[in-house]
Parts: structure tokens; sequence; C-alpha cells
């Protein structure tokens, strides 16, 4: 018999070396014993969007779950469907300016609870906290630097790290898309000029080669997946530009009802992530921006296991900037995130929520 996760397969093989997983192998989250799974067709067949980043973080993810899951290896065990989204192809305007959230998912889920594909790779932070009824994020997996990077056209002199924004050559042209890095880097230079660069790490950067930028700012997770991370000429400090909520996470979504696969995969959560994505999450959805609000979360955990959580909210020109933190216990990520949020949406002008 052919094509069928056998009876009573579970993720019962050790972790791969350095992922920690959300409990330990062969017992539900509760530590109940993992129950047999009835036979179910193979190949699960995997939603990801078809850049070269994406693959990659499919890829990548479906040989942990391999390693994890010895049982399904077999040469059919998945299928790939390449999923064009919305963000995919709209790439000559900004993403606010199309009505923002979820633009990279939107055509993942429909595909998703249509039944078309049977999970869906993620980056976290294309992720929208509210999910479509029926979708859940079955698993976070462990994260990749969050920090994001400035890099440097052929123009441009080099900075100084210690302090990057202030070698910047007066009024020099910064290439993103982005209203969160924007922000950030006219709140610390109001002279310098954003220009709109969109498309993926590669098209980006050649853009800049082309001289279309002085500079552009890319996450360091996306340039290291992709081996580029020699083109960062400065690596950002998390406090000098805060990250977006989720940046360097990837994350798994399934439909709420397919239990046995929602099961399966949460068996390879990374706890860590998982608790940090919860309160960056908490955090934004608190804050409940429209997409035009420039909204930066970045936890960590401290070696004596408390949560560290930095949330961010500004005006697009920068002319608005609220920095807060909070830590505490981190079985309270979401409360810490909720509480964040709220009190920098409290404190911050009206206008900066208004899409
Ligand atoms: N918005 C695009 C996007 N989504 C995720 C990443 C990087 C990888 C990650 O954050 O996990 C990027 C590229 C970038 O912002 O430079």
């Amino acid at each position: 018999m052919g094509g069928g996760l056998p009876a009573g397969s579970h993720p019962g093989a050790a972790p791969p070396p350095g992922h920690a997983p959300g409990h330990a192998p062969g017992t539900l989250r509760q530590g109940a014993p993992v129950k047999p799974h009835a036979r179910r067709p193979l190949p699960l067949r995997v939603g990801t969007r078809g850049s070269p980043l994406a693959l990659w973080q499919t890829r990548t993810f479906l040989d942990l779950l391999l390693r994890f899951c010895p049982v399904l290896r077999n040469a059919k065990a998945f299928e790939e469907h390449v999923i064009t989204t919305s963000g995919d192809r709209i790439q000559d305007k900004r993403l606010a300016d199309i009505g923002g959230k979820g633009l990279f998912a939107k055509e993942i889920h429909e595909a998703l609870l249509d039944g078309r594909i049977d999970f869906a790779v993620h980056s976290l932070k294309d992720l929208e906290t509210e999910l479509p009824p029926g979708i859940v994020l079955a698993c976070t997996l462990k994260r990749e630097d969050a920090r994001d990077t400035l890099i440097l056209g052929p123009n441009c002199p080099a900075v100084d790290a210690a302090d990057p924004y202030a070698a910047l050559p007066t009024g020099a042209r910064i290439g993103t898309a982005s209203l969160r890095r924007q922000a950030q880097l006219l709140h610390a230079r109001p002279d310098l000029q954003v220009q709109m660069i969109r498309g993926n790490v590669g098209s980006r950067l050649a853009k800049l080669a082309a001289g279309e930028a002085d500079a552009t700012l890319l996450a360091l997770a996306g340039l290291k997946r992709l081996e580029m991370a020699d083109r960062a000429s400065v690596v950002l400090d998390a406090e000098a530009m805060v990250p977006a909520a989720g940046q360097g996470i990837v994350g798994i979504t399934v439909r709420a009802a397919d239990e046995e696969l929602h099961e399966l995969l949460s068996g390879i959560e990374d706890r860590s992530a998982r608790a940090v994505s919860r309160a960056e999450r908490a955090l934004l959805a608190a804050l409940d921006g429209s997409c035009r609000t420039p909204i930066g979360g970045h936890a960590r955990l401290l070696p004596n296991g408390e949560l560290h959580l930095t949330g961010l909210v500004a005006r697009p020109d920068g002319s608005f900037l609220l920095k807060r933190s909070i830590h505490g216990a981190a079985a309270d990520a979401g409360r810490l995130g909720r509480e964040l949020g709220e009190g920098l949406r409290a404190d911050s002008p009206a206008d900066i929520f208004i899409g």
C-alpha cells in the first residue's frame, strides 16, 4: 500500500541539532502520548510563494519535518504548490497604498481553505495577526537574526558601524517600501530622501547596483538564507532600527480542523520563537494600526528566562516616534505585548492610526 501516513506514525525521532522543540518528541503539548494517526493520503501539499527566499524557507522546513518525522521519508511525501499572491503581483506600488495587511498570504489562505493545499510556509512578518476563521498558526521555527541591515550602493561612502545614520551623505536617496524603516530613518535623519523600491531581495539589490537609490535596507534573515549576508554594509542594532514583528521567523499555517497535521507540525515548534512571536504579534494586534502605521516590535528572551519586548510606533515622515520596552515572565508573552501596545497607542496622536 503506497501513499499514506502510516497509522501510529508520529514525530518520534530526536529533534535535529540546534532545534529546541516545544515539547518532548512523541508527546503532545500537554504531555499526553501521541495518538495514532489515521491513514492519510500522501503527498502532503505545501503552499509557498515563489520567491527564492520563500522557496528556501519551504525546502528548509520540509527538511526539518523529514528529520523529525522519518516516516515521511518517501519520495512523494510532499508536493510543493507555488502560489502567486497579490503582494507578488503588484510591484509598482507601496503595499500600504493597495490595502496593506496580509497581501502576501491572501491567496495562500484561500488555497488552504479550499483544500488545494494542506499547509503553508510563511515569513511570519508578512502574516497578518488576525488569520481568517478556520486557519491557525501551527508552528513557528527557530528565529534567524531579526535585525535589519543597511546596504550602501556603489556611490555611497562607507559609514561608521557605531553610528550608521550619521555618516550617510546629506540628502542621500534611500530605497525602501517599508514605512517602518522609513519612519525610523527619517526620525534620525530628516534630510534623507526615501524612494520606493520593491521586489524580492535579489531584484532590490540589482536596483541598488543600478543606481536607483544610494542605499537600501533589508532584513539580515533573508540575506543570510540566500547566502548574501556579505552584501550588508552594516547590521543595525535592534534598538536603532526596531525590526518588524515576526522578522526572521518562519511560520506554518494549517486548517484548524486538520488536527492530525496540526499535531504533527506542532511537534517541531520552537518554543522560544513561539514566545517572542506571541509577544510581538500581541503588540501589533493591540496597536491595531492601519496598514500605513509604521510599527516595530522586537522581543528577546533574557538569560534569566524573562521576555524583553520593545515596541515602536511612528508617523511615516518620522516627525513622531515613540519607543518603549516592557519585560516580564515569558509565560505572559501575550499579556506583555498587549500591555505595551495599548500604552503606545494611548500615548500616540490619533492620526497615526487612520488608514
Ligand atoms: N517583506 C518581505 C520579506 N519578508 C520576510 C523577509 C525577510 C525574512 C524574514 O524576515 O524572515 C523579507 C525581506 C526583507 O524585509 O528584507
